[in-house]
Formats: C-alpha cells, structure tokens, sequence
C-alpha cells in the first residue's frame, strides 16, 4: 500500500549514529558498506548478514555461506572474499547467503525502528520509488561513521563525510519528489552536498575515498558513486545477538539480516 501524503512527512538526517528509537523508517547510510550489500542482492544473493566483528561472521556462516571481509585489502583467514566492489561487480551470487564483515554499518545499526533500509547513491532511485510504502510520518537517514579500521586513524566512529555528503544528496532527492518537512540536520546535509555537487569527486575527497585511492582502488569509489545502479532496497529482516559467554566473542555481538525488497512488496 502506497501512503499518501497528505501531511508533510518529516525528514531527520542524523550526521552520525545515535542510539535512538525512531517512530518510522530508518535508512542507513554506508556508501561503501551499504553498496556491497545492495550489489550482492542485485546479483542474487538471498540474504547478506552485517556482522561486526571477524569471528562473529565466522559463527554465522553455515556451509555453503559466502563470506567477505578485507584486513589491509585482502580477506582474512576464513574468508572468501573482499569487499570490492570492482570484483564483486559480475559476481554469480544467486541463491548464496551472504555475511560481511563491516564494524561501522553494524554499529549505525544498533537503534530500534519499526523499519530499516539501506540507501546510498547505488540504489537512490529503487530507495525513492520504495519510501511512500515505507514511512507514514517520518524518513529518518542515519550516517554509518567511518570504519575504525579503515581509513587510517581517523579513530573508530569518526563522522564519514562521504555518508553525510551521500545523505545530503538523498535528502536533496527527496525533498523534490515528496512533500517532506525538513528537520534536525536535513538542511545541513543539503547545504554540505552544495559544497560537492559531483558524487564521485565528494568520493574521492572523503577520508575513505583517500584510504581506497592509496590502495590503488579508484574503480570502487566510482562504483560507489554510481547513481540508481542497484534496483534493490535492503530490508531489515532480523537481528541476531551472539553472546559472549555462549560463543567466547570478546562481547555480545549484533548481526543484522537484509533482504531485497521488492517492488510493491509491504515492509
Ligand atoms: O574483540 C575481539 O578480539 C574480536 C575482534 S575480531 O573478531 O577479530 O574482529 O571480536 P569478537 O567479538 O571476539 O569476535
């Protein structure tokens, strides 16, 4: 069922996460993590796991399951895959069940919310053409932090200028097809998309876009520039609490389950 606005639908940006129970739709914005995720589920994957830590992705994977992570650029031992973008472009995913490793997506996603998404500039127009059957009264977008791992010390939970410039161009996008209200930094991230007009140039000057650059990894930050490319929305479908004492992790570790959702599908 499609919503129709007759009331101006808020629009919240947060610039970094906050642990908050927001009353409608949430859509978390990771332009590198988020785009392996919409990539694999456009390239069939059937679900993909965020999992915060390298053990804890290893204690979801069931046989058959593909793994991804990088440490220094390379999957670490037990993986199958990196996160490149670049590789993972004509990868063969149908049907596979997918877990990554991604520390910063994993911590942005730690609120409670009736309905989260994934949004980046990779699936802008699926996202916008799926937001007036997602939210009633308020479309939230949170900025993932950047990974503490990776760039180099910006320190874990730094604020990503490359999600809150792709935030502002969400925001931007959606103040100009729905009848949204503007609130609590929407205006910020607007005005700092002003500054960067051209996605993969704000790419490219962002600390992790930096980080990609010195790998010799320019092809995935054009990739994760590309706007509408991926037609799928990832949904939230479950959250999954691995315990410390029952596992031996370091502490209770959340992963977080995506679906694709599909047109005309009710969340
Ligand atoms: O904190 C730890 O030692 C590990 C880090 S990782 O698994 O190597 O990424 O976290 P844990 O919660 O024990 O998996």
């Amino acid at each position: 069922m499609t919503f129709l606005y007759n009331a101006a639908v808020r629009l919240r940006v947060d610039l970094s996460p906050k642990d908050h129970t927001y009353p409608d739709l949430v859509v978390v914005v990771d332009v590198f993590s988020g785009s392996v995720v919409s990539l694999l589920l456009s390239r069939g994957a059937r679900e993909v796991w965020v999992a915060p830590s390298l053990r804890s992705a290893r204690l979801l994977a069931e046989p058959g399951d593909v793994l991804l992570g990088e440490q220094e650029g390379i999957p670490p031992e037990g993986f199958h895959r990196g996160l490149s973008l670049k590789d993972l472009d004509s990868a063969d995913m149908r049907g596979l069940r997918c877990i990554i490793h991604a520390p910063s997506l994993s911590k942005a996603l730690a609120f409670q919310a009736p309905r989260t998404v994934l949004g980046q500039f990779r699936n802008t127009k699926a996202l916008l053409a799926a937001i007036p059957r997602l939210a009633r009264e308020e479309v939230a977008l949170v900025c993932a932090a950047e990974n503490p791992g990776d760039p180099q010390p910006a320190g874990p939970g730094e604020p990503s200028q490359a999600n809150m410039l792709a935030a502002g161009f969400l925001a931007k996008r959606l103040e100009q097809t729905l009848p949204l209200t503007a609130i609590q930094g929407a205006t910020l991230a607007t005005h700092l998309l002003s500054a960067f007009p051209d996605p993969q140039e704000a790419l490219f000057g962002s600390r992790e876009g930096q980080h990609l650059h010195r790998m010799g990894r320019d092809e995935d930050i054009a990739l994760a520039s590309l706007i509408g490319f991926d037609p799928v929305v990832p949904l939230l479908q479950e959250t999954r609490i691995l315990e410390a004492s029952r596992y031996g992790l370091s502490k209770d570790r959340t992963a977080y389950a995506f679906t694709a959702l599909e047109g005309g599908d009710e969340a």
